[in-house]
């Protein structure tokens, strides 16, 4: 299959390399030629260290190149750059392709999921190719050792999402398929957002029990959204939901819980994204979640936490004394 990766960052990379090793034609498209030129002479990756980029990859900044012919178009630039990437791709996809988002995050102005930014700009284009989502406890620096990895393969339409999952049978991921694109979406946005909650409650120096009370809880108040919303339950409890809220709010990788530790240690939310040097999702998430939960009329406690601290400036040890003196309630 001809696979054109959209992104160049982490994800992108790293997913391209295990699609190339498995015999796929794989491309990868960066808006910015420097980083494309750089790729392909270095064939490594500047935040992926050990991670040897097969030659079969063929980088490029040019669209019409990169989308010619390709069988799915994986899209894997951060959330905020999904619709104008998509728009500038939608007139060079073939009709017959598949489109995989790979990217978390939820567009703030419309509260649309990343494959409906994806699909609208499709549309706009007199295009109507299947858009799926791929999701899970996924982080690149892993993926790129080709350690054991489990994704969700997501789409309504079942068949679309067994070809996607047919692209990565016999790599390092083992993938899963599941019909409920929506769920699997607000998942992978939320828990960004939650993850930067235990971030900020372990760079105030609480502990195991702080951090694993507030998965859980952060796991409750996305389940409780995602059902008023129409998800269905068991994706929540699956790989895109509890399963990748564990990776992010624990692991020493994950860009949120860096953010979210820098926080609470005193940084601005500024001056903890630039510290952490990639792409912070909860950071851009943030405004749509508190959006999607005045919307649905959902009581957020951690989101809500999460907000004042960021756009509110309040001091993270008042928050968590706030949190911990709400009025008591039925778990
Ligand atoms: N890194 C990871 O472990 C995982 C990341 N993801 C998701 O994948 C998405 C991408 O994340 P990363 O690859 O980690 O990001 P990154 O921070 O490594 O890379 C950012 C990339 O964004 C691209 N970019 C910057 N401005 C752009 C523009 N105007 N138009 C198009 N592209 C632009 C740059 O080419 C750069 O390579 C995010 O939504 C993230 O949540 C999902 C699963 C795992
Ligand atoms: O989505 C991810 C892991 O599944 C990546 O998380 P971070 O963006 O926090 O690194």
């Amino acid at each position: 299959m001809i696979i054109t990766v959209a992104g160049a960052g982490t994800w992108g990379t790293a997913l391209g390399r295990i699609l190339a090793l498995n015999g796929h034609e794989v491309r990868i498209w960066s808006r910015f030629p420097k980083e494309t030129e750089s790729l392909s002479a270095e064939r490594k990756h500047p935040n992926l260290p050990g991670c040897v980029i097969p030659d079969s990859i063929f980088f490029t900044s040019d669209i019409a190149e990169a989308a010619a012919g390709a069988d799915y178009i994986l899209m894997a630039v951060p959330s905020v750059y999904t619709r104008e990437t998509a728009h500038d791709f939608a007139p060079y996809i073939d009709e017959k392709a598949i489109i995989i988002s790979a990217a978390k995050g939820i567009e703030k102005d419309t509260l649309m999921t990343l494959t409906e930014v994806i699909g609208d700009e499709l549309s706009r284009a007199g295009k109507n190719n299947t858009v799926t989502a791929i999701s899970g406890p996924t982080h690149a620096e892993e993926v790129a050792k080709d350690l054991p990895t489990l994704i969700v393969c997501a789409c309504e339409d079942l068949e679309a999402a067994k070809k996607v999952q047919q692209l990565f049978d016999g790599t390092c991921i083992r993938p899963y398929v599941n019909p409920d694109i929506k769920g699997v979406q607000i998942c992978g946005a939320l828990k960004n957002v939650e993850a930067i909650a235990v971030g900020i409650a372990r760079g105030l120096g609480y502990g195991d029990n702080t951090c694993a009370a507030m998965i859980t809880r952060g796991m409750e108040e996305i389940r409780r959204l995602g059902l008023a919303m129409g998800c269905r339950e068991k994706t929540f409890f699956g790989l895109a939901g509890i399963g990748d809220l564990i990776v992010t709010a624990t692991s020493l990788h994950s860009r949120n819980n860096k953010a979210g530790y820098l926080i609470g240690q005193g940084r601005t939310a500024e001056e903890a994204a630039k510290e952490v040097g990639m792409v912070v999702e909860g950071m851009n998430a943030l405004p749509a979640a508190v959006s999607l939960c005045e919307q649905f009329g959902m009581d957020m406690p951690i989101i809500n936490a999460v907000r004042s601290i960021i756009t509110e400036h309040a001091k993270p040890s008042d928050v968590v004394t706030e949190l911990m003196n709400r009025s008591l309630k039925m778990e």
